[in-house]
Order: structure tokens, then sequence, then C-alpha cells
């Protein structure tokens, strides 16, 4: 699967929804036994999710939203494929959170690109299943602090981190993608599933029962004035930077 959604690659509700669908397309494909996720945006794997999505719109808005991102990582994390990411360019908080859902990152050795969960430099909190789908893959130590910090790794610190498997050259990344999909593919499905399942089950668990209470949370989080401004003067640096 490769994202193309110019500029940025900003997880739009309406990217959300198509990334879901066609993650459920190919789970139900029998044909299908693994995927490569890359960009096909330069320099930019995804940058997360779309701010104007949760900046001035109504409550029923943000609970769609924030459905819709609960959706893509619940069938992101519990698929039964073997999941590759070839992290081809910066990942930050959502798009960091896609990488950290696969089974295995690989990404390109440009110390420009970074991949993080910046949320605290936005003034937000990253969600609980976030913070567990990122100590599953660094453990609780580096995740406090990366977490506390919000911290955006250039990739050489994020492969010592542990953050992504391994780093090759860019014109390499899908090569290598494939070499390790193959090596994955390898195993029998059933024990590799069950396996991953018996990994994965408590995180997606926790979120599946907790699904309606956690989309509340983020509706009465969001719509605070304060995190409004926050976001707003997040955007506005953006754009500053450009100019
Ligand atoms: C108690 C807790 C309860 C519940 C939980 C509650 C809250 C938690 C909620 C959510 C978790 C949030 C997760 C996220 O993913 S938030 C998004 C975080 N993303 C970022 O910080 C990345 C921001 N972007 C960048 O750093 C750069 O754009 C990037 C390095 C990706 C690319 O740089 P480049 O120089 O190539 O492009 P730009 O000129 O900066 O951008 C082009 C264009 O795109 C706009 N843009 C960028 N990122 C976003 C985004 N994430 N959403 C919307 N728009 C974005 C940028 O403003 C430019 O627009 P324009 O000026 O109009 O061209």
């Amino acid at each position: 699967m490769k994202f193309k959604s110019p500029p940025v690659n900003s997880l739009s509700l309406e990217f959300l929804t198509e990334f879901s669908i066609g993650l459920e397309k190919l789970e139900n494909n029998r044909a299908c036994r693994g995927v490569i996720i890359t960009s096909a945006v330069p320099k930019i794997f995804s940058s997360g999710l779309d701010i104007t999505e949760m900046c001035g719109k109504s409550v029923e808005h943000y609970g769609e939203f924030w459905r819709a991102v609960q959706e893509m990582w619940l069938r992101l994390y519990g698929s039964n494929m073997v999941t590759v990411a070839a992290v081809n360019g910066s990942s930050p908080a959502g798009g960091c959170l896609i990488a950290l859902s696969c089974d295995y990152r690989i990404m390109a050795e440009n110390p420009k690109f970074s991949i993080g969960l910046n949320e605290a430099q936005l003034g937000i909190v990253a969600p609980f299943w976030f913070k567990d789908t990122f100590v599953n893959v660094v453990g609780h130590r580096i995740a406090e602090r990366s977490l506390q910090l919000g911290s955006l790794h250039p990739a050489p610190e994020a492969q010592r981190l542990g953050l992504v498997d391994e780093l090759v050259p860019e014109e390499k990344l899908m090569e290598k993608a494939a070499a390790v999909m193959a090596q994955w593919l390898a195993l029998p499905d059933h024990a590799r599933q069950l396996t991953k399942t018996m990994m994965r089950k408590a995180v997606l668990d926790r979120l599946v029962a907790h699904r309606e209470e956690d989309i509340k949370n983020f509706i009465t989080f969001v719509s605070k004035e304060s995190i409004q401004k926050s976001l707003r003067m997040y955007m506005e640096m953006l754009k500053k930077r450009k100019s």
C-alpha cells in the first residue's frame, strides 16, 4: 500500500476511512498474506493525524474522526497479515503509530527523516493505546522518556532505540522490505498468526473494552478551549516556519 495524499499524507477522516477499507479488503483476500506500507510522497511517510480535523469542528465530527482513528489501528495492529513499514520519510505521531503497528519497520537512512510520538510538543497527550503500542516495541523506559519529551528521533537514533528495526539506503528500501516479507512469509501462517495474536491481544482488547469511553475522553479533551488554542498555535507555527 502506498500512501499518496500530498502534501504530507496527513491522516484525515477520508484518508483513514480509505486506509481501513483497503486493509479490510486485503485481510479478506485469501491470496494476500502480507502488506508493505510505504509512501508515494517524497520525504514524508505520514505527518500524523490531520490537525484540521481536530480544530474548530463539531462534537459529532470529533467522535466520527476518533472512531476512524481507532478503527484504523484495530485493523492494522490486529491484522493477520505480515505487515512491514517501509518508512521513506518523516513520520510523526499518528504516522509513527502506523509504523509501530506493523510487524517490522525499515527506515531510509536519512538523518533528516525523523519518527516519534511528539504529541506532548503539540500540548496534547498520546492516548493509552498509542502508548501501549510504543511500549510493546521499545520498552517502558524508552517510551516514557520519549513520550514525556514528545521526541522526534532522527533515523539513526530511532534505530538505536529499537523504534525502527533497520536502516537502509533509500534506493534499497523496497528491495529490503520485499526480502523481509519473504522471510516472514516462509513460516506457516497459522503458527505466526497465533503467536502475533498472543503478543498483541491484551493491548487490542483494552481498547475494544473501552472504545466508547475513549471516544468520549477524546471529545472532552479536544473540545477544551486550552487544547484548541494549542492546536491552533501549532498550525500557525507550521505555516510560519514555511514562510
Ligand atoms: C486524556 C487523553 C484523551 C484522549 C486523547 C486526546 C488527544 C490525543 C489526540 C491525538 C493524538 C494526535 C496524534 C497526531 O498525529 S497529531 C499530528 C502530529 N503531527 C505533527 O506534529 C507533524 C506536523 N508537520 C510537520 O512537522 C511537517 O509538516 C512535516 C515534517 C510532516 C513536513 O514538513 P514540510 O516542510 O515538508 O511540509 P510543511 O510545509 O510543514 O507542511 C505542508 C502543509 O501541510 C500542513 N500540515 C503538515 N502536517 C499537518 C498535519 N498533521 N495536519 C494538518 N496539516 C498539516 C502544513 O500546515 C502545510 O500547510 P500549508 O501551509 O497550508 O501548505
